[in-house]
């Protein structure tokens, strides 16, 4: 086995994160990304309203979130971030016009189309760093950037925080593990990601210039039978008095709607489960059933 699926294996079976580095996604690309979402971010309430989560009826992930209205730990107050989630790539998806807002969809589409390019290449190193076919993950990855495949190019931004306006337990971002197969994560200089440690204590996952961090989510734990692990991870608030921001850009890689997944080493751990099925349900937890 070579060292690249060596190394991977461990970190996912250790740690459940990983920085990749000579990944082929410049820090400039990032730069670019980051640049733009600020900027739409910064744009006022009633301009991005239009473009809200849920309002796009072919696509219900894709569009704005405002702040405090997600909560990854459905125990906390609502998350103080904003996001924008690329999902639909499809050409009559409505986007801020040039005038609001100069290159936006062009830069999150190509940034989406990066991100998946690397995807594919991972997925195909965890499954020959398994022993198994090289195909087994990627088969069921067919359809990204498509109507029938639910990944997600997501633009965070993490407000100045006031602190006398804070909610008892609110946090820029509860904890939580993610839901599909693998997430890709660019964070700001800032960094403030900390990862749950099997021995049970929060560790720093600072921003590391040039190196793309990959992590396991809950869907691709139980594929292999927990044989990778899927942490759980948060973004507290900055220290009283503090007003920086903070940003990071997530691409959330999930398998085809209509995929089946089978535990991938034969084991019969868990039933198998339409892909689909397995990720509205997640949804539901973090936006509140209806
Ligand atoms: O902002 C970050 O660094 C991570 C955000 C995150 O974990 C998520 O949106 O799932
Ligand atoms: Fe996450």
């Amino acid at each position: 086995m070579n060292v690249l699926c060596k190394d991977l294996k461990t970190a996912f079976t250790e740690v459940g994160f990983v920085y990749l580095k000579n990944t082929g996604i410049t820090q400039q690309e990032v730069d670019k990304v980051m640049d733009i979402s600020k900027k739409f971010f910064l744009l006022p309430d009633e301009v991005k309203a239009p473009f809200k989560r849920s309002s796009f009826p072919d696509n219900p992930n894709h569009g704005w979130v405002s702040s405090e209205t997600e909560r990854l730990n459905p125990l906390r107050a609502g998350d103080l971030k904003e996001a924008f989630n690329t999902t639909s790539l499809h050409p009559d998806t409505k986007w801020p016009s040039e005038d609001v807002l100069a290159g936006f969809r062009e830069v999150q589409v190509s940034f989406f189309l990066c991100c998946k390019d690397l995807s594919l290449r991972v997925l195909r190193v965890m499954a020959l760093s398994l022993g198994l076919d090289p195909e087994v993950f990627l088969s069921k990855h067919r359809l990204i950037g498509c109507e029938k495949n639910g990944s997600t190019l997501r633009a965070l931004y993490y407000p100045p925080v006031q602190t006398n306006s804070v909610k008892e337990g609110q946090l820029r971002c509860g904890e939580h593990s993610d839901y599909g197969t693998i997430t890709l994560v660019f964070q700001s200089a800032e960094g403030g990601l900390q990862v749950l440690s099997r021995s049970g204590e929060y560790v720093p996952a600072p921003s590391v210039p040039g190196t793309v961090l990959i992590n396991i989510a809950d869907m691709m734990q139980r594929w292999t039978g927990d044989i990778f692990i899927s942490a759980i991870h948060r973004v507290l608030l900055p220290p009283a008095g503090d007003m920086s921001t903070r940003q990071s850009v997530a691409f959330f890689v999930q398998p085809d709607d209509d995929a089946i997944i089978t535990c991938c080493d034969g084991s019969d751990k868990y039933p198998p489960i339409k892909s689909v099925d397995y990720l509205l349900e997640r949804f539901n937890e973090s936006y509140g059933r209806k």
